[in-house]
This record gives C-alpha cells, sequence and structure tokens, in this order.
C-alpha cells in the first residue's frame, strides 16, 4: 500500500516508521526541514520498545501528493491547514489517528475521498531530527468516518497496520465514535490534570487527585450521550482508570507540551466537551474548568516554563521542529 504520513513529528514518524518496514508498503514522511533532512540522510531511527532503523521516503511539502492512503498525525490546531494541503492529492482514503476531537469532521469537510477516524494508544516521543522513542504500544483502532463508501478501505487500512505487527481494529461507522468520545474522556480526565499538576499519569491512581477521575468522566459520558452515541458513565471511569494504571509512569502529552512552553490540544479535549455540552443544554463545570485553566496558562505561557521544545538541536526555540508526546 502507499502511504503517506501527513504529520511526522512523534507518532507519525513512529507509526509511518513500522510501516515503512513491510515490503508491500511504501510510505512517504510529511515533516519539517530538520527531521526530514535527518530522515533522507541517516534514515528514521527507532528507539526504546526496540531499535532499528528505517528509510521511508521524507519532504517538507504536503502537497500533490498521491498515495491510497493518507494518514493524518499532525497536532489538532494543525489539522485545518493540512487538509488545504491534502486537498492538492489524491488518496483513496484519508485516516485520522489524532487526539481530541473535530478532526475527522475538518478532513470529511474539506477533502472529497473517504474520510477515517482513528485513534492510537501507540506512544512516541520525536527526541531529535531523524530519531523517536517508541515509549508504548497499545491498540489502534480504525472506522469509517461518514457513509463515503468507506466500508472497503477501512478493512485494508486496518489490514495495511496488522502487515507491520500493528494491533490494528477495524470497527464500523458507530463504534469508532464510540471509541473516539471514549479516548475524548481518557485524555479529558488525564492531560489537563497532569499538565496543571506537572505529575505523571499515576497521580491520578490515588485520592485526592483520583477523585477528579469521576466527575470529568461523567461529564464527558453524559454529553456524549447528548450527541447520540451510547457511552455509559461506569464504562467511561473504568476506561480512564485503566489508562491511568497502564500510563502511570508516562507523562501525558499536555504535560509534555507544558513543560515546554508548547500550545496543547485543550481546546478538541474539553473545549469540545464544553462546545457539545452548552449546545445541548449540559452543565460541565469540572471541564469547564480545566479548558479555563490551561487557556489561561496559554495566554501567559513561556513564563518560567522551558522553551526548550526539545528536539535535541540545543536551539530551545520553536524553530518547526517538534517533539510531541
Ligand atoms: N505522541 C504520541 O504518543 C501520541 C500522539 N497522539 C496524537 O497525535 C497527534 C500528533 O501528536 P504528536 O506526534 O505527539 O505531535 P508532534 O508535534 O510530535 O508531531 C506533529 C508534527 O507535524 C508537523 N506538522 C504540522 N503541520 C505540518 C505541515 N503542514 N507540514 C509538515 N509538517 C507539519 C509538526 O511540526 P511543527 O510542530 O513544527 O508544526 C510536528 O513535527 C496529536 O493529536 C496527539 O494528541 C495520539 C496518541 C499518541
Ligand atoms: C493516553 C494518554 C493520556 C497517555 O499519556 C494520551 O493519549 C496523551 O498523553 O495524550
Amino acid at each position: 500500500m502507499e502511504i503517506v504520513v501527513f504529520g511526522a513529528g512523534s507518532i507519525g514518524s513512529l507509526l509511518g516508521g513500522l510501516l515503512a518496514c513491510v515490503p508491500d508498503h511504501d510510505v512517504t514522511l510529511v515533516g519539517r526541514e530538520a527531521h526530514v533532512d535527518a530522515v533522507r540522510q541517516e534514515g528514521l531511527r527507532i528507539t526504546g520498545r526496540e531499535a532499528f532503523t528505517v528509510r521511508p521516503d521524507a519532504t517538507t511539502d504536503g502537497t500533490g501528493l498521491a498515495a491510497d492512503l493518507a494518514l493524518v498525525t499532525v497536532k489538532a490546531f494543525d489539522t485545518e491547514s493540512a487538509a488545504r494541503e491534502l486537498r492538492t492529492g489524491d488518496f483513496r482514503a484519508v485516516c485520522s489517528l489524532q487526539n481530541g476531537m473535530g478532526n475527522e469532521d475538518v478532513l470529511a469537510g474539506a477533502l472529497d475521498c473517504p474520510v477515517l477516524g482513528g485513534t492510537t494508544s501507540y506512544g512516541a516521543v520525536r527526541e531529535a531530527p531523524g530519531e523517536v522513542t517508541w515509549n508504548g504500544a497499545g491498540d489502534l483502532v480504525v472506522g469509517p468516518w461518514e457513509p463515503r463508501d468507506c466500508d472497503g478501505v477501512a478493512g485494508e487500512v486496518a489490514e495495511a497496520f496488522r502487515a507491520a505487527e500493528i494491533d490494528a481494529e477495524r470497527v464500523d461507522a458507530d463504534g469508532i465514535r464510540k471509541r473516539l468520545w471514549e479516548k475524548l474522556a481518557v485524555n479529558a480526565a488525564i492531560n489537563p490534570t497532569t499538565a496543571l499538576a506537572r505529575a505523571e499519569n499515576g497521580a491520578l491512581a490515588a485520592p485526592p487527585a483520583a477523585d477528579l477521575v469521576a466527575p470529568i468522566a461523567r461529564e464527558v459520558a453524559a454529553t456524549a450521550q447528548a450527541v447520540g452515541v451510547d457511552l455509559g458513565e461506569a464504562e467511561t471511569i473504568e476506561a480512564v482508570e485503566a489508562v491511568v494504571d497502564a500510563t502511570a509512569e508516562n507523562e501525558s502529552s499536555m504535560c509534555h507540551d507544558v513543560r515546554r512552553g508548547r500550545r496543547t490540544e485543550i481546546d478538541v479535549i474539553n473545549g469540545y466537551v464544553v462546545e457539545r455540552a452548552r449546545e445541548a443544554g449540559i452543565d460541565v463545570p469540572t471541564n469547564r474548568t480545566l479548558w479555563t485553566l490551561i487557556r489561561a496558562w496559554e495566554a501567559g505561557r513561556g513564563h518560567g516554563e522551558s522553551s526548550d521544545d526539545g528536539d535535541g538541536d540545543g536551539d530551545g526555540d520553536d524553530d518547526g521542529d517538534s517533539d510531541g508526546a
């Protein structure tokens, strides 16, 4: 399968690198100059859970590309600009693997090809140009986002990942919406709380911080139900608690971003919950408080926080490199 990974930072480089190990896959990473140059010159170095170097194609120009599949792995606040570039290309399908809600709608509104929703609990951090650390394996779920001949291609995409020994599952349109809302609850509970506390995810495993999980999860579940997604309170709380336990020693991506003085994805996580709840006439005070606090931090960011973008090039500024989490 010909695959473009649009947004080769942390998770995009990891998944792109794993896919590039499959002889039948032809992978092109779309990323920023320092990373692309390093991949072109030295190959993409995967470290952490496994250590190997692989040589996908790489480019900084995401326009005019053609492939069977484009995976979208930019931060959510870059999805609109990514969609504009993807629109100049030719793809059988585009699949978001991003966190937060709204990415698939942005892509479906901009593109004529089938759009798939996706979520993954694989974990990666781009340490330096050309190098990404694989710090967590989990699952990857894809499904048709809207009825635009997605059914066949969703199964092909899941198979393409399984060929790379990535634990990928194909679900139907209702299934992917439920999985994305469940991941939204996980991110809504873990990301802003650990970011504000500058703590690892495991801080939420014990009281008093653990007492935050249920109210956040309940608010997300109630909002999901209000928009027609069958997400129960108990299962949502259990899902968050399970991820807290499974990633106890991890730093959430939002904590990573805050430590580095970088913009977060709060608007598509807790902000999305607040907006949908408002439309449904539901009060979600805990999500609103977290959204407000992270936005307040973003408004004044850089004061006293490291501005190191962590990409190892020592420049300490956000020069188009990113290290995500
Ligand atoms: N990292 C992880 O383990 C996981 C991440 N996710 C989600 O996946 C998404 C990506 O996360 P992550 O990989 O950490 O983020 P990163 O910031 O590490 O990667 C995104 C990369 O895309 C680049 N980029 C953005 N727009 C363009 C463009 N138009 N052309 C070329 N490159 C572009 C960014 O560069 P620049 O910063 O310079 O704009 C950055 O290098 C997020 O939604 C995240 O929540 C989900 C699960 C796990
Ligand atoms: C699941 C979790 C919370 C793992 O840290 C994550 O997706 C993130 O950090 O963005």
